[in-house]
């Protein structure tokens, strides 16, 4: 593709001398002849530092915020050119050398601080089901039923993003579901998509370490629904949803609420056996739900994805009974019986899953949990007297350590813990989770919080496998 048409799409000024431009890439490890490299300032390291390499591999023009490199690197003899904005640039150009993807192939985007996953897999699963062609990307698969690979992060670089949605667009999908991170908006990995339609889940304090504080989270997000073209749907009982609410009139799409105030209206939630029934109500029509999904804060995702489909333009009936047996990989996945796997490491997911489980309980509810390093430390003594609240035992162990060292992380989570009586520290993950299924009475619960559908353990910076369910499966087996 021409050089200059790819500058246009980002409103760079276009170059004398006409190149033609193969590949696009911010990874100077992926440059091959024909690339255009973008030098980008990282949290770790600095793409300037890769410029001459990337010109070595045959890079034919590299773009940057840096002058000190336009000035440094002019003997290099490929044009150096100037980006005011260069994470944005980079996503402009990408979608532009991918053919703009997201203008013929219908992109739904899912934000929010919990539940995105899971209401993404659900209208996923929707889509399919109504004979809509429905890929996925998100926290834990890229790809089209059948065809999907293991995720990396949730929103993935935009070079993988916009190559995703041709890929899709190729294979002839009509839609495709995305979760798009708060780090995902900010790090303009998804800017110049075409949003059809978005989802607001809610919002509560995480990734404080990137974001810095609530606000700049919020604004992240709420990036989502200035690129969405069509419908938004928003959780009208969320403090942040309520705000998005308010501020209707300035995006491009139309907004309806859903929530126990909202537009669609959940009316009632019941536990049944195997799953929930939510009623929901738009106008004067009543619709029951079935779903195998348990917990009562799957109402939420139940109604957001409903909501989205209903103001898609499907009709409300037909989607009725397609929501029974849809599974979230990790997400209140009873692994044995009355043993639950569920990916809640934040507060509020932490709260949430533990006040579900406490409707279900007979017993005690005894929960392993830990935290991740190199992430939000605010949320840790957060989520200890969360637990020390809901559960009636604790087990502490590692999540995924990464750089930190386990013993602080334990600290942090013990400092908003006062009766220690109920707490035991087992930082081996695997002994931990034994230690819980060995107390564990029959009527008792147990929950293993925090690394879900996650299937290695990062410490230092080796990842080893480790499945909670696996481990769960395997344990249980021994046990008995
Ligand atoms: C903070 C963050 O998101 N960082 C991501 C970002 O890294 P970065 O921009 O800091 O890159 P860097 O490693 O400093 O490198 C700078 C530049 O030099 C380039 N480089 C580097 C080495 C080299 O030899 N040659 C070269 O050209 C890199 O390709 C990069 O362009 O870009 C990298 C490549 O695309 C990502 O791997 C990295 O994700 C890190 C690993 C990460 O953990 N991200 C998490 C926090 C994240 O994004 N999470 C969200 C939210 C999850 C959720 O709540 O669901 C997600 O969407 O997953
Ligand atoms: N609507 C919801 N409100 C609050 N908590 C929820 C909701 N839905 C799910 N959860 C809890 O949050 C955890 C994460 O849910 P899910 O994976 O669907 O969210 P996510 O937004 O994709 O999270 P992540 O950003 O980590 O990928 C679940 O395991 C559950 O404990
Ligand atoms: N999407 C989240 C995943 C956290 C999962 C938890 N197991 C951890 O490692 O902290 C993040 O990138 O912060
Ligand atoms: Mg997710």
């Amino acid at each position: 593709m021409r050089l200059n048409c790819l500058l246009k799409s980002a409103g760079l000024p276009p170059l004398k001398k006409e190149l033609e431009v193969t590949h696009v890439t911010d990874d100077s490890r992926e440059v091959k002849p024909g690339s255009l490299f973008f030098a980008l300032r990282g949290f770790k390291t600095d793409g300037n530092l890769f410029i001459p390499e990337a010109v070595k591999r045959g890079a034919v023009a590299v773009v940057t915020d840096s002058r000190d490199s336009l000035e440094k690197y002019k003997s290099l003899g490929v044009p150096l050119i100037f980006s005011q904005d260069l994470r944005r640039d980079l996503a402009l150009i990408v979608s532009r050398f991918y053919g703009d993807p997201s203008s013929s192939i219908k992109v739904i985007g899912v934000t929010g601080t919990n539940g995105k996953t899971t209401t993404a897999y659900i209208l996923y699963h929707l889509l399919n089901r109504l004979g809509k062609k429905t890929a996925i990307i998100g926290t834990v698969e890229y790809g089209l039923p059948g065809k999907t690979i293991p995720a990396e992060r949730t929103t993935p670089s935009p070079t993988t993003f916009f190559r995703l949605l041709k890929e899709f667009k190729e294979n002839g999908a009509d839609f495709v579901v995305c979760e798009v991170s708060s780090h995902g908006l900010k790090l303009h990995r998804v800017t110049g998509t075409k949003f059809k339609g978005a989802v607001f889940t809610n919002l509560s304090p995480e990734h404080l370490d990137f974001h810095k504080n609530l606000w700049d989270y919020f604004l992240s997000k709420e990036k989502l629904f200035f690129m969405t073209r069509d419908v938004g749907v928003v959780n009208g009982d969320d403090k942040f949803g309520k705000l998005l609410l308010g501020l209707r009139g300035i995006f491009p799409c139309k907004l309806s609420s859903f929530g126990k105030k909202g537009e669609f209206r959940i009316e009632r939630v019941e536990n049944l056996e195997e799953g929930l029934l939510v009623i929901l109500k738009l106008g004067r029509e009543t619709y029951p739900i079935k779903t195998s999904l348990r917990g009562f804060f799957n109402a939420y995702n139940v109604a957001a994805a409903f909501s989205l489909l209903v103001e898609l333009g499907f009709s409300p009936r037909e989607l009725l009974g397609l929501f029974d047996g849809i599974s979230v990989p990790g997400r209140m996945e009873e692994v044995v019986k009355n043993v639950f796997v569920d990916y809640a490491h934040t507060p509020d997911a932490l709260e949430k899953v533990l006040r579900a489980l406490r409707e279900l309980k007979r017993g005690r509810l005894i929960v392993v949990f830990g935290c991740g390093g190199d992430r939000d430390r605010e949320k840790r003594p957060l989520m200890g007297s969360i637990a020390e609240k809901l559960a009636d035992f604790i087990i502490l162990t590692n999540d995924n350590p990464r750089s930190e060292d386990p013993e602080q992380i334990v600290n942090e989570i013990l400092s908003g813990i006062r009766e220690r009586s109920k707490v035991e520290v087992i930082f081996d993950r695997r002994l931990a989770i034994e230690r819980g299924l060995k107390l564990k009475k029959e009527e008792d619960i147990l929950l293993i919080a925090g690394k879900g559908h996650e299937t290695y353990q990062e410490v230092g910076s080796k990842k080893y496998l480790f499945d909670d369910r696996e481990v769960v499966r395997e344990l249980s087996r021994l046990i008995q």
